[in-house]
């Protein structure tokens, strides 16, 4: 039975996370991207941990940091698919994969921007505490 044939019904649940779940590793592995972006989060969730910030503000930084890891998981996934279609240089292609990156450009900016929201303040919190005894 091809794979296109196997009803999806008499697939067990599991085996659907667990593919999804390869895709998530797979794409971990290859995408430089996607590295830089796990390593941001990570900076982040240390961050809004080390600062105690608010629920709402960890509402918002869960936010960004899912909506990018997905939208650069989107962006893969169209990557492969225009490849998959065409190996020749087209137009479409290229404004296929460009548009897509870009998503993840206006999300990675607004999440850039969300995380100095939050955090700027309290740097500057710190900066201001280490810096104004030598002041004096
Ligand atoms: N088949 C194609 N036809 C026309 N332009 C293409 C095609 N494939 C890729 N491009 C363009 O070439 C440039 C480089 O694309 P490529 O897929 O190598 O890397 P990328 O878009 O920088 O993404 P990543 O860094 O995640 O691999 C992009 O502007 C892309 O739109």
């Amino acid at each position: 039975m091809g794979l296109q044939e196997k009803s999806k019904t008499s697939r067990p649940l599991y085996k659907s996370f667990m593919f999804a779940f390869q895709g998530i590793k797979g794409v971990v592995k290859s995408e430089r991207n996607m590295k830089i972006h796990l390593a941001a989060a990570c900076a982040v969730l240390f961050f809004g941990w080390y600062f105690s910030v608010s629920r709402l503000e960890w509402l918002f930084l869960l936010v960004a940091i899912s909506g990018t890891i997905t939208l650069e998981m989107v962006n893969s996934a169209i990557e492969r698919t225009v490849d998959l279609i065409t190996g020749d240089i087209h137009p479409l292609a290229k404004q296929a994969k460009d548009i897509a990156a870009g998503a993840v450009l206006v999300y990675a900016v607004f999440s850039v921007l969300t995380g100095l929201i939050i955090f700027l303040p309290r740097l500057f919190g710190i900066m201001y505490y280490v810096i104004s005894p030598l002041l004096r």
